[in-house]
């Protein structure tokens, strides 16, 4: 099972942002996405979940077209993203945070909740055993009463990765985990998304620290100006000239 990514095109107004984009990215991996800054990577993601349309290009996930439908549709689907800049609600503690992300439940209309009391109740207590499951998961117990606003740069890039988590997700797109954590706890989400990977949740992860990516990546894409560079084992890719060549031009 894959995502595959073929042809895909973004432009704004004259700007070529994305230029042709083919990658395969398998379900249950954990795949790496790097390149310079403006190489697109982030519109990569947008367009992949669904934050922006494609001008062209087709997006299948394990083997359903799923570039026509809406971000919400796409998460349902299995596949969630994650923002540079976490966006939890600051003013709601952690466990609140996990409680709004879970996707729209019956209860939500009316019908739901006039007709079906009994299934509204059930869907409630599912949500709630799954927030303390996450939680628990996370190491998050001593914070989840907290407002998420006063948590470290570190804790809210994992309590996003716990709001992907409440979608039930079966590929987390996360765009750029490590950036503006303390290294012990980059040690920490890194071993948190081994730990997600080994239960089958596949992660593609944007990073720019390419010595924490590669460790914990099995493969990797590099993108440049809108196009696929390179793909494979993050080794062997970074050794790639063209790769080393568009570094040199682009990164400090
Ligand atoms: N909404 C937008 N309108 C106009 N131009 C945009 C928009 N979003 C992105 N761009 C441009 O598209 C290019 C790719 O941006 P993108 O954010 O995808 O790059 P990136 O690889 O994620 O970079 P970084 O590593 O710096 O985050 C950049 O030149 C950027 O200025």
């Amino acid at each position: 099972m894959t995502l595959e990514i073929r042809n895909v095109t973004k432009a704004f107004g004259g700007f070529q942002a994305l230029d042709g984009v083919r990658l395969s990215v398998p379900l249950d991996s954990l795949f790496g996405l790097i390149g310079p800054n403006g190489a697109g990577k982030s519109t990569l993601f947008s367009v992949i979940s669904g934050f922006l349309s494609a001008d062209q290009g087709e997006i299948t996930l394990g083997g359903r077209r799923i570039d026509g439908l809406s971000a919400p549709a796409r998460a349902r689907a299995g596949m969630v993203r994650t923002f540079q800049v976490p966006r939890e609600f600051s003013h709601l503690t952690v466990r609140e945070n996990l409680m709004a992300a879970a996707p729209a439940q019956t209860g939500e209309g009316l019908f739901g909740l006039f007709f079906r009391p009994g299934t509204v109740r059930r869907e409630e207590a599912a949500i709630a055993a799954r927030v303390e499951e996450t939680i628990a998961l996370l190491k998050l117990t001593r914070v989840a009463d907290q407002p998420s606003g006063k948590l470290s740069g570190g804790q809210k890039k994992l309590l996003e990765l716990g709001r992907a988590l409440m979608v039930e997700p079966r590929l987390i797109l996360l765009d750029e985990p490590f950036a503006g954590v303390n290294p012990v706890l980059i040690g920490e989400i890194m071993e948190r998304i081994a730990e997600l990977n080994g239960r089958g949740i596949g992660f593609l992860v944007i990073e720019h620290d390419l010595e924490a990516l590669t460790r914990l990546v099995s493969r990797m894409a590099v993108m440049d100006r809108g196009r696929v560079l390179a793909e494979g084992e993050p080794a062997a890719v970074l050794d790639e000239p063209q790769v080393r060549e568009a570094y040199l031009g682009g990164l400090s």
